[in-house]
């Protein structure tokens, strides 16, 4: 039998409700995360990466209920230990756990943050702070717990006498070696590190991983990993979740995601790793704008916005460049932030003239687009004229009318499923389905 999982996320969801309005109705939600499942197994430690504002921190939160997730289960199979009142616990699913099964499952599960001076209080000593964490589970005689706390701090390589010190005495990642006291004062079997080297010095984030490997093998530790930086996940995960606006787009061992990266998004962060050789540098995929709204995130794949590989209808075959730029012509359409008006008086200005050809006004929009030369399909062209047109002449409502039906993205029309790949390796996105399908079809002919 293959072993159970310390730790089961199973369609995590947190959305934070939006209110609006005198009696403060709620009026939609942020739904910062949106249904991710991903296990952590014992001893392992999973990287959870992906830009700012993707949901990695509520996730992280919500694991823990630091915050109360909306749905889905956190299902727990280590055991809830000394702390706990001793009956059997109820359920191993923390998002079912009563106070009491919560303060012990919280000795077990521990949390570093970025700035670790949030845990500490600027007016009690530091080891008086990482102290007060075994008194709160019960350990009354003072001096045991000096003990315990003064050979932690060595541990974690300073010194025992820095007990008695302030926090303000101790630099960046001397506070982030006490952070990593505190954490594990209460001897857990999982920490979720949520940026802990993202705030630090190259040579110091250096050392505090060396520290973490070594603490992880020598407290039998399994660790949730969270940073933007894909060098930084490289160097510390076993296995790797790639997380887009609240949801996990791709899901394997490090290596093999590193290697042969399944999803776009997961390229494009690839891509902006510095390679200190040139040579081995792929081209920089080049990420525009940042994620969106969570509020309103797009439909279907909800990468597609910003995708270098999104798709395009079957009916057409532009230069991928040349289609990405239509989309974003149509999203800027679609939500009415072309303003006419304002480029007609910057052509009126550049030309000295009151009177602007309608035609100069459409190059002027095509080159913003940078769709200068016609487009490859000639019906494409045609539609894509015409929406010009309506623009020019204040037809806003026109051009919106003709392009809620035109140059739509399969991406846009549906979710993607998970594909799995070989080697426990999983992405969702609809250039694998569409892959399969030709595969199916050539099948299905031989
Ligand atoms: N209390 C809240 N109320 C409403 N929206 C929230 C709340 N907390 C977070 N969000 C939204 O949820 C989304 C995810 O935020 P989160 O902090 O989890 O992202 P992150 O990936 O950890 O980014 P960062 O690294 O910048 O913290 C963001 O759009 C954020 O604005």
């Amino acid at each position: 039998m293959t072993e159970q999982p310390l730790l089961s996320v199973k369609n995590l969801k947190k959305h934070y409700p939006i209110r609006k309005g005198f009696f403060n109705r709620q009026v939609g939600a942020a739904r910062a995360v949106d249904g991710i499942s991903f296990d952590i197994r014992r001893g392992e430690t999973v990287g959870l990466v992906g830009e700012s504002g993707c949901g990695k921190s509520t996730a992280a939160r919500s694991i823990i209920r630091l915050e109360e997730p909306t749905d889905g289960e956190v299902i727990y199979n280590g055991s809830l230990g000394a702390g706990h009142d001793g009956s059997a616990s109820r359920t191993t699913d923390v998002t079912e756990f009563d106070r009491g099964e919560l303060k012990s499952f919280r000795r077990k599960a521990q949390m570093i943050f970025q700035d670790p001076s949030s845990s500490f209080d600027p007016r009690m000593p530091v080891g008086d702070a990482i102290g007060e964490m075994l008194q709160v589970h019960g350990m009354a005689d003072r001096e045991r717990r000096r003990r315990i706390v003064e050979n932690l701090i060595d541990r974690v390589g300073l010194e025992r006498d820095d007990y008695d010190r302030y926090p303000h005495e101790f630099s960046g990642g001397q506070k982030q070696r006490l952070g990593l006291a505190r954490a594990l004062v209460l001897n857990p079997d999982l920490i979720i590190a949520d940026e802990p080297v993202s705030a630090l010095d190259v040579s110091i984030k250096a050392e505090i991983l060396s520290l973490l490997d070594e603490l992880q093998t020598e407290f039998d530790l399994s660790l949730l990993f969270i940073s933007h930086d894909m060098s930084v996940i490289q160097e510390v995960s076993d296995r790797v979740a790639v997380m887009y606006l609240g949801e996990i787009v791709e899901l394997g061992p490090t290596e093999t995601v590193f290697e042969n990266p399944q999803h776009p998004y997961t390229e494009a962060l690839l891509s902006s790793i510095p390679q200190p050789d040139p040579r081995a540098a792929m081209d920089k995929i080049e990420l525009h704008g940042t994620v969106p709204d969570p509020s309103n995130p797009p439909s279907g794949c909800r990468f597609h916005t910003r995708c270098h590989r999104v798709l395009q209808p079957a009916d057409l075959d532009l230069e991928q460049s040349s289609w990405r730029n239509l989309i974003t012509f149509r999203e800027q359409v679609l939500s009415d932030a072309i303003d006419i008006e304002t480029v007609r008086k910057q052509l009126a200005a550049e030309g000295e003239t009151e009177a602007v050809a309608d035609a100069d006004l459409k190059a002027r929009l095509r080159t913003e687009f940078d769709l200068d030369a016609p487009l490859a399909s000639e019906r494409a062209e045609e539609q894509f004229e015409t929406v010009l047109s309506h623009l020019v002449s204040e037809e806003p409502e026109a051009a919106r009318e003709l392009l809620e039906t035109t140059f739509i993205s399969p991406c846009a029309k549906k979710q993607p499923a998970t594909t799995e790949h070989a080697g426990d390796h999983q992405s969702a996105c609809h250039l694998h389905e569409e892959r399969d399908a030709a595969t199916e079809s050539t099948e299905l002919l031989q």
